[in-house]
């Protein structure tokens, strides 16, 4: 396993170990202010209580992954707009995986995927102040070199199942950190709408099951339904078989997979 290298792009902070990269970091804002600079990452080897999605834990095993958290103060943004840093997010992890197979989607809201198993979880937790963003603190793991998986976490695989050999972890990470940052810069330009526009269009084309009908679970039961667009806010729009348009927001549908 490669050290992180000197040179690394960004302010890092490099762990052995720590509960939750997401908690470390927030604690560290917290406690510093807007003094940690944007783009700071605190990445670990071994997560003891890795958050999830809706309340689960994140496992991976020791040193084999990457499990980071970085911080954006996106003031600009105002709090509708938040859906916009998960689609940024998941596209740059993507477009990174992209490299080794082309076989990677964007399952909503902003799990990535490789064919139909998972590889990457995102964690993104919003400080609102008013109507506008005050910090963004992104959490991810992506499972990079990990041999084989112990927990019953549904459909997992890593990079080197996929390709059969071992990545470089902070290769991998710094590419993501350069690409959020192109598109986090992006917005914050005149043509910020247009990009905010070229983003949605680039989210949409990438996403799992985009075309024909799947299984799907509601709290009414069982459909299926083919995926129509997802909406600036998040919303996802699906038509189920009957013609009737179901719109959902994060956590109020479940693929079948
Ligand atoms: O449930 C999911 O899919 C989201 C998982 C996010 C896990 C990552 S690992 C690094 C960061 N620190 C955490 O505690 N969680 C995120």
């Amino acid at each position: 396993m490669k050290p992180c290298p000197e040179t690394f792009p960004y302010p890092l902070i490099a762990l052995d170990e720590t509960d939750s990269t997401n908690r470390y970091i927030s604690q560290l804002c917290n406690e510093l202010q807007e003094s940690v600079a944007e783009l700071t990452t605190v990445t670990a080897e071994f997560q003891s209580a890795g958050k999830g999605q809706r309340g689960n834990t994140w496992e991976a095993d020791k040193g084999k992954n990457l499990l980071f958290s970085f911080v954006l103060y996106p003031t600009f943004l105002e709090a509708r707009r938040q859906f916009i840093l998960s689609q940024i997010v998941s596209l740059s992890i993507k477009e990174e995986l992209d490299r080794w197979s082309d076989e990677i989607t964007i399952k909503w809201p902003n799990d990535i995927y490789w064919r139909d198993k998972k590889i990457c979880g995102i964690l993104i937790e919003n400080d609102l102040s008013g109507h506008f963003i005050g910090r963004s603190i992104s959490g991810i793991g992506i499972n990079i070199n990990q041999d084989e998986f112990h927990s019953d976490a549904p459909n997992p695989v890593s990079l080197k199942q996929i390709t059969g050999q071992e990545h470089d972890r902070y290769e991998i990470l710094s590419h993501i950190l350069k690409r959020v940052q192109i598109y986090y810069n992006s917005l914050q330009t005149e043509d910020g709408s247009t990009y905010t526009a070229e983003i949605a269009a680039r989210y949409a084309r990438s996403l799992f099951r985009r075309r024909g009908f799947h299984p799907y679970e509601d709290a009414d039961g069982r459909f299926s339904a083919r995926l129509l667009r997802v909406e600036q806010d998040g919303r996802f729009v699906l038509e189920d078989e009957n013609g009737k348009e179901r719109e959902y927001l994060f956590k109020e549908v479940q693929y079948i997979v």
